[in-house]
C-alpha cells in the first residue's frame, strides 16, 4: 500500500450542499444529448398554462414576475445511457425535458441531441382532440420521421400494443388520460427512436400497463438506446437506471450513481434522515484496507510497546463522484467494543482526488496500553459534512504495555484520611 502525504485543508469556502461533479457518459461513449449552461425563464403574464397540471403548479407566481426554471444545466448523456430526472414538484423536470425535445428553447445556454428523438411528454401534447386515435398515430408517427408506408406496417401493431383497438376511430378528446397515455406510448416505442425523453405519464397508466411500459423501457435500454426519463418513483432509478440526475429550484444539484443521489433526494424530501449513511457497496469513498507499521509506508508489523512509534494507514477507493474533500475519523476500538482514541483528519479534510489514496495516521508515541485493538473509520463529506459511510475492520494491532486492571495505566497514590 503506497504512502501519500496528506492533502493540506483546504483554503477555499465549503462547496454549496449536495453538489458533486457531474458524471460523464461512459469512456468512447458518443455523447446524444447535450445541454450547456442551460436556463430557462419564464415570465408568468406572458405565458397561459397549457395543462391542469401546469396551472396547479404556476398558481405561486404572481403575475408579471420573472421566473427561472431552469439554471445553468451542463450536461451530457452518451449513448446507452439510461437517467432517470428526479426533483421535488416544480424543480424543473418536465421544462428541461421540454427544452431537451426542441419544444422549448432555452433562454440561454445550447441544447444538441442527435438522432431520432420520440418524447412522451405531457399528457396529449402532440395529440389533436378533434382526430380519431387512427388519424393521430399517423400525424404523430409522422411528426416522429415515419413515412406513411412504414406508419402502414407498424399501425396494427401500435394499436396491439395501446390495447384500444376498441376506441381508435374514436376521437381522442374523449379518451381517458390512462388511454392518452397508452396510445402515446405505444407510438413512442413503435418509431425505432435512438433517444427516448419520457415525462411522468407512466403514473397515469393502469399497472398492468406500467408493467408493459417498464418492459419496454427496459428492452430499449438492453438494446443501447438513450433513455431519459421523469419519475417521482426512487426505486424504478434505482432499478432501471444508470444515472440520475437530481433538480432542485432549477439547478442540478446531482449527478451520478442512482443509489446516491436517490438517498441525497430522499434527505432532501425529509423522507430520510440527513445522516443516513450510503450502504457501503455503493458509497463514493470506501475504506478498503488498514495496515499498520512503524513509519508511514513501511513494513507492516502488529505488536507494538509503549513509548513506540505506529502508524496506522487507512486506504481508499475513491469513484469519480467522491466529493473532492474527505474528513476521515478514526476510532482505535479495545476488547468490548469500547473506543480507546481517536484521530481524524483535519477538519477541511483531505483531498484524495479518484482513485485509490492512503491517508497515514501517525501516532508517534503509544500510551501505556495492554491489549490488542481494531479500527473503526467513519467517512463524511468534509464540506457538507454528510457521512458517506463506515467500516469496522477485523485486523488488530497489539500493545504490550503494563498488566493493568483497566485500559489505562494512571500514576496515583493511595492515601489513608480519618
Ligand atoms: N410555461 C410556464 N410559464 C411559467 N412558469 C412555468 C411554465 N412551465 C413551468 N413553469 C414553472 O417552472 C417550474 C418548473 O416546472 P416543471 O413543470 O418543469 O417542474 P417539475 O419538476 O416537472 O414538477 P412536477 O414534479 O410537479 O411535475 C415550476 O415552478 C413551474 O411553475
Amino acid at each position: 500500500m503506497p504512502s501519500q502525504p496528506l492533502a493540506p485543508p483546504p483554503m477555499q469556502p465549503a462547496q454549496p450542499a449536495a453538489v458533486v461533479p457531474s458524471a460523464p457518459p461512459a469512456p468512447g461513449a458518443p455523447v446524444v444529448i447535450r445541454a450547456a449552461g442551460v436556463g430557462k425563464k419564464f415570465v408568468a403574464y406572458h405565458k397561459r398554462a397549457t395543462s391542469l397540471k401546469e396551472r396547479f403548479v404556476r398558481r405561486d407566481t404572481t403575475s408579471g414576475e420573472d421566473f427561472w426554471a431552469l439554471r445553468d444545466i451542463d450536461v451530457e448523456i452518451g449513448r446507452g445511457q439510461t437517467v432517470g430526472l428526479a426533483g421535488a414538484n416544480g424543480s424543473g423536470k418536465s421544462t428541461l425535458l421540454k427544452v431537451l425535445a426542441g419544444i422549448l428553447r432555452p433562454t440561454h445556454g445550447s441544447v444538441s441531441v442527435s438522432g431520432r428523438i420520440a418524447s412522451l411528454l405531457e399528457l396529449g401534447a402532440g395529440f389533436n382532440g378533434e382526430l380519431s386515435g387512427r388519424d393521430n398515430v399517423y400525424l404523430n408517427a409522422s411528426l416522429l420521421g415515419l413515412s406513411k408506408r412504414e406508419i402502414d406496417r407498424l399501425f396494427d401493431s401500435i394499436v396491439d400494443f395501446s390495447e384500444l383497438r376498441h376506441k381508435i376511430d374514436d376521437e381522442v378528446k374523449h379518451y381517458s388520460s390512462g388511454q392518452y397515455v397508452r396510445l402515446g406510448f405505444a407510438v413512442a416505442v413503435h418509431v425505432d427512436p435512438d433517444v427516448l425523453l419520457v415525462d411522468e405519464v407512466l403514473a397515469v397508466g393502469d399497472e398492468a400497463f406500467q408493467r408493459k411500459c417498464l418492459a419496454k423501457i427496459a428492452q430499449f435500454r438492453d438494446e443501447g438506446r438513450t433513455i431519459l426519463f421523469v419519475t417521482h418513483s426512487l426505486d424504478l432509478i434505482e432499478n432501471m437506471c444508470d444515472r440520475i440526475l437530481v433538480l432542485e429550484s432549477g439547478g442540478l444539484i446531482f449527478d451520478g450513481q442512482p443509489v446516491v443521489g436517490t438517498k441525497l433526494l430522499r434527505q432532501r424530501l425529509g423522507s430520510l434522515p440527513a445522516d443516513s449513511p450510503i450502504p457501503f457497496d455503493l458509497a463514493p469513498v470506501k475504506p478498503t484496507a488498514v495496515a499498520f507499521s512503524r513509519n508511514p509506508g513501511g513494513p507492516t508489523e502488529v505488536q507494538y510497546d509503549p513509548g513506540e512509534q505506529l502508524t496506522v494507514s487507512v486506504e481508499l477507493d475513491l469513484t469519480d463522484s467522491a466529493p473532492q474533500y474527505v474528513y476521515l475519523h478514526v476510532e482505535i476500538m479495545g476488547q468490548g467494543e469500547i473506543p480507546i482514541w481517536m484521530m481524524e483528519t483535519p477538519p477541511g479534510g483531505v483531498s484524495p482526488g479518484p482513485g485509490t489514496a492512503v491517508v497515514d495516521f501517525v501516532v508517534p508515541r503509544l500510551p501505556e496500553l495492554l491489549g490488542a485493538f481494531a479500527i473503526n473509520v467513519r467517512v463524511s463529506d468534509a464540506a457538507t459534512g454528510q457521512p458517506v459511510t463506515v467500516r469496522r475492520f477485523e485486523e488488530l494491532f497489539g500493545v504490550s504495555g503494563p498488566q493493568v486492571a483497566g485500559l489505562l495505566k494512571v500514576d496515583y497514590e493511595a492515601r489513608l484520611r480519618r
